[in-house]
C-alpha cells in the first residue's frame, strides 16, 4: 500500500517537473533566445555564491559576475522551478519600468504574510492599485509630511538618550539594531498614531509588536531561502498552522488599532470636495515641489502624471493626522470604499517596507562616515550652521545640502532592494525572449557600474552629488533606489526627510567608530542589510571639543 503510494507520488512529482521544465523552456522561445551562463559556469558560480553568502558580500555580486563572463547586460539563470531573468542594462530597465510598466512577478507571493496579501500596494495592480495609491499619495506628500517632523525629532530623541549613556560606559552598539526599532516606532506613529516604544523596551522587555513581526518575518525568511522546499510552508498541515499562527498573532495587534481610526472617520462629518491637485503630478510624494530635493542638483526625476489630490488633511489631533486617517478621509471623500482587509494590507506593507529600508540606509551612512572622517566634518560643519544644536525644523532639514548628499551616496552604494517584474508570455525585451519568467533589476549593479558612474564607482564620495554637469549628463536610470515609474517607491519623501532627521541629530551630538569585523558583511532577506549590526563605540561631541 505504502509502496504504491510513494511510487505513485513520486511520478506525478517526476512528470510535473518535466512538465514545467519542458513549458518553461517553450516561454522563453519568443524571439531570440538569451544569453545564459554554460553549465559549467553555473556550477561554478554555485561555489561563488556560497562563497559570497559565507563571507558576506553583496549576493548581486553573483549577476555582475555572469555579466561580465557572458559579455552581456540580459542573461537568465535558472533558480530550480523557472528562469529569473537579470537585466543589467539601463535602457532595458527604462522598458521594463516605464515604457511597458510591466506588473510585479510571482515571487513576491512568499511575502504575502508579511504585506497582508494580494491586496498590497506593494503587488497589486490594475484598478485596485491605482485607487490604493490614489488615496495613500496624500499622507506621503511632502506638504503633509513636513508637518511630521516633530514625530520623527521626538523619538530620535530617546535613541539620543540611549547613545549619551552609551558614550559613557564605552559599550559597542549595534546602530543598525538600534535604528531599526527606532524607524519601526516612527512608521508606528506616523500611519497609525500610536506609539509602540519599541526602541526604549530594548532596555529590558521586547515590544509585543516587534517580537510578533521578528518572528513572522524569521519564519517566511526560514522558508524563502530554502526555495526548493518553500510550498511545504502553506501545504504542510504543521507548517501552514505555525504561519497562520504566527500571522494571526501580528494581525491582532494592528486590527483593532485600524478598526478604531475606520470608526473615528466613519463618524466624522464629511468635509466637502477634496482640494485641488497640486500643481504638476506627484506620484511618489511630490518631490519635484519637495525643497529637500531641490537643494540637491536634479537627477532623474521621473515623476509620471496619476490623478490624485492632496486631499483633505485637517485633523485635530495626532492620531487624526496619521497616514491611515488622512488616507481614510481621502477615500471618503472619493466615494472609495476601504476594506478592512485591504486597510490592513497597506498597514502591513508600510511597516515592511517602511522601517528597515531607512534604518539601513542610515546605518550604512554611518559605516561610511566612520572610514571617511572628511565627510563626516563636512557635514558636521553644515548641521551646526543651519540647525546650530537645535532640534531640526523642516526647513533646515530642507538646507542640509551635504547631508542630503551623504544620503543619496549611501543609497547608491547600499541599495536595500531591487524590483521584480514579469512580462507576459510572448513578450520579448529587444528582440529577446522574456515572457513568462521573472524579469530582476539589481539596483546594486546599476548603482556600481563603472561605466554608468566611472572607475571610482565603488567609492563612498558623497561631492559627486554636487556635479550638476556630469549629473545631467548621466542616464537617470543608472540611480534607482526607489525604483523608477508609475511603482516607484510611495514612502521616498518620508526616508529621506527621516533620514536626513536622524543624522542631523546624532551627529550633532556624536561621532562613532568602528568596532566591527572589516569589512562588514551582508546579509539578504527582503532587503539587503548590514549583517554584523554596524557595531560603533559612540564618541560624545562635547567630549570632542574639550
Ligand atoms: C530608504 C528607504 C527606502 C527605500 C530604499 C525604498 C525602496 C523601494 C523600492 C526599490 C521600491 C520598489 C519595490 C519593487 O518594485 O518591488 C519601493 C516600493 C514601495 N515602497 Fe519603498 N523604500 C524606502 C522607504 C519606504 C518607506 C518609508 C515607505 C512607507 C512608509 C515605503 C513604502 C513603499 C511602498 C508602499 C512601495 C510600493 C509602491 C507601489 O508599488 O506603488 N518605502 N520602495
Amino acid at each position: 500500500m505504502w509502496f504504491i503510494l510513494i511510487t505513485s507520488g513520486l511520478s506525478i512529482l517526476i512528470a510535473t517537473f518535466i512538465a514545467y521544465t519542458v513549458l518553461k523552456h517553450r516561454l522563453l522561445r519568443n524571439g531570440a533566445p538569451l544569453p545564459c551562463p554554460p553549465r559549467s559556469l553555473i556550477l561554478r558560480n554555485i561555489p561563488l555564491m556560497a562563497d559570497a553568502m559565507k563571507k558576506g558580500m553583496h549576493i548581486d555580486l553573483l549577476w555582475k559576475g555572469i555579466s561580465e563572463q557572458l559579455g552581456s547586460k540580459i542573461f537568465f539563470v535558472d533558480v530550480i522551478f523557472f528562469k529569473l531573468v537579470v537585466i543589467l542594462d539601463v535602457d532595458m530597465a527604462k522598458e521594463v519600468l516605464v515604457t511597458k510598466n510591466y506588473p510585479k512577478s510571482f515571487t513576491y507571493d512568499s511575502f504575502y504574510s508579511l504585506i497582508g496579501g494580494k491586496k498590497s500596494i506593494l503587488v497589486s495592480g490594475g484598478n485596485l492599485w491605482h485607487e490604493q495609491r490614489m488615496v495613500f499619495n496624500p499622507g506621503f506628500h511632502y506638504q503633509y509630511l513636513k508637518n511630521l517632523v516633530p514625530i520623527f525629532a521626538s523619538n530620535t530623541e530617546r535613541l539620543v538618550s540611549i547613545l549619551d549613556k552609551r558614550c559613557v560606559t564605552q559599550e559597542v552598539v549595534s546602530m543598525h539594531l538600534l535604528l531599526t526599532k527606532l524607524t519601526m516606532d516612527i512608521i508606528c506613529e506616523v500611519v497609525l498614531g500610536v506609539t509602540f516604544n519599541v526602541l526604549t523596551k530594548e532596555e529590558g522587555r521586547t515590544s509585543e509588536l516587534y517580537s510578533s513581526f521578528k518572528e513572522l518575518m524569521d519564519n517566511v525568511l526560514w522558508f524563502f531561502k530554502r526555495q526548493g522546499i518553500e510550498w511545504t510552508r502553506d501545504y504542510l498541515p504543521w507548517n501552514a498552522l505555525t504561519m497562520y499562527r504566527l500571522e494571526t498573532r501580528y494581525n491582532n495587534i494592528l486590527i483593532p488599532i485600524i478598526k478604531q481610526r475606520m470608526a473615528e472617520l466613519e463618524a466624522e462629518p464629511a468635509l466637502g470636495s477634496p482640494a485641488p491637485s497640486p500643481k504638476g503630478s506627484w506620484v511618489g510624494g511630490g518631490l519635484e515641489e519637495d525643497p529637500m530635493f531641490r537643494s540637491l542638483p536634479s537627477f532623474g526625476s521621473d515623476h509620471l502624471s496619476l490623478d490624485g489630490s492632496l486631499g483633505t488633511l485637517a485633523g485635530n489631533s495626532d492620531k487624526d493626522m496619521c497616514v491611515l486617517s488622512v488616507a481614510l478621509r481621502t477615500a471618503k471623500e472619493k466615494g472609495i470604499k476601504m476594506e478592512l482587509d485591504t486597510v490592513l494590507a497597506q498597514v502591513k506593507t508600510f511597516f515592511l517596507a517602511g522601517h528597515d529600508t531607512t534604518a539601513t540606509t542610515v546605518s550604512w551612512a554611518i559605516y561610511e562616515l566612520a572610514h571617511n572622517k572628511e565627510a563626516e566634518e563636512k557635514m558636521v560643519a553644515e548641521i551646526n550652521q543651519v540647525c546650530g544644536g537645535r532640534i531640526p525644523t523642516s526647513d533646515d532639514l530642507s538646507q542640509l545640502t551635504y547631508t542630503g548628499c551623504v544620503v543619496r551616496e549611501a543609497l547608491r552604494m547600499w541599495p536595500p532592494g531591487g524590483t521584480t517584474r514579469i512580462a507576459p508570455v510572448g513578450a520579448t525585451l529587444k528582440g529577446y525572449g522574456i515572457g513568462g519568467h521573472p524579469l530582476y533589476i539589481p539596483h546594486y549593479c546599476l548603482h556600481r557600474d563603472p561605466q554608468l558612474w566611472g572607475e571610482d564607482a565603488d567609492e563612498f564620495k558623497p561631492e559627486r552629488w554636487l556635479d550638476e554637469d556630469k549629473l545631467q549628463k548621466m542616464n537617470p536610470f543608472a540611480y534607482q533606489p526607489f525604483s523608477k515609474g508609475k511603482r516607484n517607491c510611495i514612502g521616498q519623501t518620508f526616508a529621506v526627510l527621516e533620514a536626513r532627521t536622524l543624522l542631523a541629530m546624532l551627529y550633532s551630538k556624536f561621532s562613532f567608530q568602528y568596532a566591527g569585523s572589516e569589512p562588514e558583511r551582508q546579509v539578504h532577506n527582503v532587503t539587503s542589510h548590514p549583517k554584523d549590526g554596524v557595531l560603533m563605540r559612540v564618541v560624545s561631541r562635547a567630549g570632542m571639543s574639550q
